[in-house]
């Protein structure tokens, strides 16, 4: 399994938003340390998951950056994504698992040391770690774990842990500090004014 890039943008497909400009901007600067997660909202289609995967593959394969699909394994398989991420109301890890290959790379959502320790026993290869901070983009969050909620996680298992929420350039080190390899973003690069800037600033925040 190829190293995993240390910054994962989440597309950003609520109305009035343009993941693939965003995309367009943050690949150049960040190459192959980035991730991207195709995840598009609940009431949207297979197909229209479908396409957006596709054109992200597309655009991420010439600059060895890796496509992943959020929830739907299907589509994954389907545009030959690197693999998925799954959370609790998905597919079991094991079974996403079973489903995309011993070669994929399969992500995770973890909030504690126990159900995180689970996740990777049933296959996860990485895991996505949080809320870390307050964060608008999604709702129904528990309270935010803080770089402490991310220490207690980082300590208990032995794959990449990817912070995720509310995350910016300026909270990176102390999740650094913690014991976060890398960290998955929504708003930080999608609401900024100059995505590529932003995806700058947080690459140097995450690699100093
Ligand atoms: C890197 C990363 N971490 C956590 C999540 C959240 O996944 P999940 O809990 O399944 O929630 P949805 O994103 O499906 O709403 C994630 N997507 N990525
Ligand atoms: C999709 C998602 N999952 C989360 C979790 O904690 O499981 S937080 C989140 C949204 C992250 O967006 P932003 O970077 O704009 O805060
Ligand atoms: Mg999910």
């Amino acid at each position: 399994m190829p190293s995993l890039g240390r910054l994962h943008l989440i597309t950003d497909t609520r109305p009035g938003r343009d993941p693939l400009t965003v995309l367009r901007a943050a690949l150049p600067v960040a190459r192959a340390e980035l991730v991207v997660q195709v995840r598009v909202e609940d009431d949207a289609t297979d197909r229209q998951a479908y396409e957006l995967a596709r054109r992200v593959v597309a655009l991420c394969r010439p600059y060895g950056a890796t496509c992943l699909v959020n929830d739907r394994l299907h589509v994954a398989l389907a545009v030959d994504a690197a693999g998925g991420h799954v959370g609790a109301d998905d597919l079991p890890v094991r079974a996403a698992r079973r489903v995309l290959g011993s070669a994929a790379v399969l992500g995770a959502t973890a909030r504690e040391p126990g159900s995180a320790a689970e996740a990777v026993a049933a296959g996860a290869s990485y895991l996505g770690v949080g809320p870390c901070h307050a964060t608008t983009t999604k709702t129904g969050l528990p309270a935010p774990i803080g770089p402490a909620g991310v220490r207690a996680v980082a300590a208990a298992v032995d794959v990449p842990v990817i912070a995720i929420g509310g995350v910016t350039a300026a909270s990176v080190p102390a999740l650094r500090a913690a014991g976060a390899y890398g960290v998955a973003v929504v708003g930080a690069l999608s609401g900024a004014a100059d995505p590529a800037r932003a995806t700058a600033e947080l690459l140097g925040a995450l690699t100093c």
